[in-house]
């Protein structure tokens, strides 16, 4: 499979008053085509930031550098009016809140033909019939129906599948999804990985970046594993592999953590952002760490797998 994106050597900061917020740290990672890659860690460890930089979406305050290449181009320098062409067209972008992403005064029928109409050229009539199409594939009956309907007569559920409908309406080469399982009840949660798998086995089949730290849903539908810890990626395992045997201490810990693992607490505290500890982000929490994790380390190769750690140098 060929890569769809690779980043290289991303570095991310916000200046905030004085200080500098260092939330995505010389990562690089790649997305093969009609891979899902699921980016996990711990709340603040700067996954929806690397989202959003794929995106071009960060706030001015921004420091970026590096490269994230898609299509042989590096997003990071291309001209606005190009990205704009991209985001919405060839990236997708589903958004964590369905609630306050749809605008509550127009028909969501209209808001998932508006992107059509922009970047595929359709006519209103073309685009709104695929609309009607697109909502009932995914699960919004009766489609004719409901595209004449308002946000707020959706339930949270088709909301979130109209955002859906709404980004691969384009048919993306790449879909970015962050947080899709937030504050979904475990019932409903069985229906939004129903969408995605239903996505993964389309015709088209695009690249999925599952931003989440919801690790169960992870487990269903990665292909690969990335585990973000402290603005890093410190773990790119095949899935199979990750839910079995975790590499990085982090990574353990994290999966240890879980209610259906023993509920373990991972030991001391979240790091800072600003100063971030020195050599392996990780070392002062982790159980083997020794002199050598102040140099920090590169990524080693362990099966197939790629980990953070001097454990396996
Ligand atoms: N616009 C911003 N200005 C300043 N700091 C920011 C901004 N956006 C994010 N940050 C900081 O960057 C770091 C990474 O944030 P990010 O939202 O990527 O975390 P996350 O891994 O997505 O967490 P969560 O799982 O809670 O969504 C955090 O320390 C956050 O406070
Ligand atoms: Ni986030």
């Amino acid at each position: 499979m060929n890569d769809l994106l690779v980043i290289k050597n991303l570095y991310v900061n916000f200046l905030v008053d004085d200080v500098k917020v260092k939330a995505v740290n010389g990562v690089s990672i790649s997305i093969k085509e009609g891979e899902t890659l699921c980016l996990i860690g711990e709340s603040g460890s700067g996954k929806s930031v690397l989202g959003l930089s794929i995106l071009r979406l960060l706030p001015e305050n921004t420091e970026i550098s590096g490269e994230i290449i898609f299509n042989e181009k590096n997003l990071l320098s291309l001209p606005e009016k190009e990205m704009r062409k991209i985001r919405g067209k060839e990236i997708a972008w589903v958004p964590q809140s369905p609630s306050t992403s749809l605008n509550p005064v127009l028909k969501v029928g209209y808001q998932v033909a508006e992107s059509m109409i922009l970047h595929l050229k359709l006519s209103k009539k073309d685009a709104l019939e695929r609309t009607v199409e697109l909502l009932d594939y995914f699960g919004i009956y009766p489609a004719r129906r409901r595209a004449e309907e308002y946000p707020h007569q959706y339930s949270g559920g088709m909301r979130q599948r109209a955002l859906v409908a709404m980004g691969t309406s384009t048919k993306p080469k790449l879909i970015i999804a962050d947080e899709p399982t937030k504050g979904v009840d475990v019932i409903k949660k069985v229906r939004v990985v129903k969408l995605f798998e239903k996505i993964k086995r389309d015709n088209d089949k695009p690249s999925l970046l599952l931003i989440t730290h919801d690790i169960p849903f992870a487990k269903k539908l990665a292909d690969r594993v990335a585990v973000m810890y402290c603005g890093q990626v410190v773990e790119i395992s095949k899935a199979k592999d990750f839910f079995k045997n975790p590499l990085h201490p982090y990574s353990k810990a994290l999966l240890e953590s879980l209610p259906s693992n023993g509920l373990k607490p991972i030991k001391g505290n979240s790091p800072s952002m600003i100063n971030p500890p020195k050599g392996c982000k990780f070392h002062p929490r982790c159980e083997f760490a020794t002199e050598k994790c102040l140099k920090e380390p590169p990524f080693f190769e362990h099966d197939g797998n790629f980990v953070r750690c001097y454990l396996y140098d």
